[in-house]
């Protein structure tokens, strides 16, 4: 025994504790689990070109634009691809809405129990330039009768039926970070085993945090109650943080504390964030983390989604900003007036 120390364990593999919690979820019969796998699968050959985003065949533009009017980067359809073909062939979904996907994805698998909205790579614009992007993705269970084809029924769920729910942040390591509703749980990836390993076990948001993430480029498009806010937070000193890729700064205030906030502005009442791939995920994990994610009105998990790109305006993190926000943005009739 007192060799031990001379190998010590790696630690616990994701597959391992999937296997492991199976048990811990009500529907557990191994199809979400297998799920969850695909999932990894596909981000880990996504992480390969990642790591190789600067070489031609991966990078600039496609020159086509998705169905939000953005210029697809390469990398933005390649992830697409990837994730839409493991899933596909996974064979554990039925339909998949996708960021770069006008419509929804049938896969054939009528059988399937679960329906997945993902937005494949998120913070496009920083693809170029190094600098940290991600994967988010929400899983629910059909609505429509299994072996049936899938409608829109299945596709446009509240937040609080959500089963599942994580992202993939691609950064300095890669780490995988996901909720079933029983905790929120992160795995960082180890290269050279291609395994991901449990590092961040039951992840909680402090209550209250001095970080505010923003684009205040926007600054004089928000509404008053949101300049108020980010003038509270700049003579309280607390820093700005803000990467222009939401799955980053969302990991980092989830870790350090902290609030993300993408209000509307005047050209873009609803803001920019989408609902079902982007803004629901997210509030579920920061729940099970503790904190809070709202529209402005109301929690984002209680929204029911009108179609499948709608946006939202967001604010997410530490409970105790997001209530502040919500203290004005609530005042407020119209967040403009
Ligand atoms: O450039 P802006 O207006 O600050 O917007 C940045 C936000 O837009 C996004 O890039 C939108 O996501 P996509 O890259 O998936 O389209 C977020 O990741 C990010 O937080
Ligand atoms: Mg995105
Ligand atoms: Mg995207």
């Amino acid at each position: 025994m007192k060799n031990e120390n001379l190998a010590l364990p790696v630690g616990i593999t994701l597959d391992r504790f999937i296997m492991r919690n199976q048990e811990a979820f009500q529907f557990a019969s191994g199809e979400l689990s297998q799920l969850l796998r695909d999932i990894a699968l596909a981000s880990k050959i996504l992480n390969r070109e990642i790591n190789r985003a600067g070489l031609a065949d991966v990078t600039g533009l496609l020159g086509s634009q998705n169905v939000q009017g953005e210029a697809q980067q390469k990398l933005d359809v390649i992830a697409d691809i990837r994730f839409l073909r493991a899933l596909k062939n996974g064979g554990e979904v039925c339909a998949i809405i996708s960021e770069e996907e006008p419509e929804i994805i049938l896969t054939g698998n009528n059988h399937a129990k679960y329906v997945i909205a993902i937005d494949p790579l998120d913070g496009s614009s920083n693809i170029d330039s190094n600098v940290s992007i991600g994967t988010i993705f929400s899983i629910f269970r059909r609505k429509t009768p299994i072996g049936s084809v899938p409608s829109m029924k299945d596709c446009i769920q509240r937040g609080d039926e959500q089963v599942a729910a994580g992202y993939i942040l691609y950064g300095s390591s890669t780490i995988l970070v996901y909720t079933t509703g029983k905790g929120v749980n992160g795995f960082t990836y180890d290269n050279s085993l291609g395994e991901y390993f449990l590092s961040h076990p039951q992840m909680q948001v402090n209550q209250s945090g001095t970080i505010f993430s923003c684009n205040e480029g926007n600054f004089y498009d928000f509404p008053e109650c949101i300049q108020e806010y980010l003038n509270e937070c700049k003579q309280k000193r607390y820093s700005g943080r803000y990467i222009g890729s939401l799955v980053g700064d969302f990991h980092r205030n989830l870790l350090k504390g902290g609030v993300y906030l993408y209000p509307p502005t005047r050209h873009n009442p609803d803001g920019k964030l989408r609902l079902l791939y982007e803004c629901l995920p997210l509030a579920f994990i920061i729940e099970q983390a503790g904190g809070k994610a709202s529209d402005g009105k109301q929690r984002i998990l209680e929204i029911q989604p009108q179609n499948l790109h709608q946006r939202s305006p967001l604010y997410i993190g530490s409970s105790s900003m997001v209530e502040d926000i919500e203290e004005c943005t609530k005042a407020t009739e119209n967040q403009f007036s």
